[in-house]
């Protein structure tokens, strides 16, 4: 079983370099890492990841890697050179994909980087993935895509908290469940569907909190962040 106390990932969706900066500037390493995505990553690049990094953060790099097992396996290596904390592609890239990724990180000098792979997005419901053609359920998918990364040797998968309890039973203690669409009471769903609070997706066994607008969006980042910490005071 992962033990760490850092349990919340702060996505840093800005559109400008100066508001991501300006955020992370109010946050403390020591309580939180950060997550970079393809906003932020498309307007700073690697710049913005050192910058944050030298203010002391781990940083989860959110490019959701999806393309043929050489140009994927090169990517997650620049990921692993920057040193960030952990870095994402897609399951459904398939076996060779993650398989060539998790072998070129590990030529890495002293990599330290974790590699996970996003199952079924948590924006996805069973309609969405119906016009996609594939007419099953979210958690039947998520479930075989777990399964496949764990045995690809990768160290934890993206999922809705919703299908954590569901997963344990199938993959092993020490694979990182990490899970976005967390939604506190005081936040609106938006475009995320299989949503899930904070402290029933820690109770449920989430490893990783990523948790964006109900935080970056308030009107008092700070405070969200703070009541986010006190609802899942008990549970870390
Ligand atoms: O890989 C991710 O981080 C991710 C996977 C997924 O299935 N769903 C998902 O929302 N994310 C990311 O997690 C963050 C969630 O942000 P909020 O919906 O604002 O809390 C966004 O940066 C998404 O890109």
């Amino acid at each position: 079983m992962i033990t760490d106390s850092k349990r919340i990932i702060v996505a840093l969706d800005y559109p400008t370099v100066e508001q991501a900066l300006f955020m992370a500037d109010q946050l403390d390493p020591a309580r939180c890492r950060l997550k970079v995505g393809k906003e932020l990553f498309t307007r700073g690049g690697p710049a913005i990841v050192e910058a944050l990094q030298n203010k002391g953060f781990e940083i989860f790099l959110d490019l959701k890697f999806h393309d043929i097992p050489n140009t994927t396996a090169k990517a997650v290596r620049a990921a692993g050179e920057l040193g960030v904390w952990m870095v994402n592609v897609h399951a459904s890239g398939g076996r060779r994909m993650m398989e060539a990724a998790r072998e070129e990180l590990a030529q890495v000098a002293n990599n330290t980087t974790q590699l996970i792979a996003v199952t079924v997005l948590t924006s996805m419901e069973q309609s969405d993935l119906k016009e996609v053609g594939l007419d099953i359920e979210p958690l039947t998918h998520v479930k075989r895509l777990a399964a496949l990364t764990e045995s690809c040797g990768l160290d934890g998968v993206v999922c809705s908290a919703q299908e954590v309890e569901p997963l344990r039973s199938i993959i092993s203690d020490n694979f990182s469940l990490v899970t976005p669409g967390i939604r506190p009471a005081f936040a609106a769903a938006g475009d995320q569907r299989r949503i899930m609070t904070p402290a029933d997706a820690l109770k449920s066994g989430s490893t990783y909190l990523v948790i964006g607008r109900p935080i970056t969006q308030h009107e008092h980042p700070i405070t969200a962040l703070q009541l986010i910490e006190d609802e899942i005071a008990d549970l870390v």
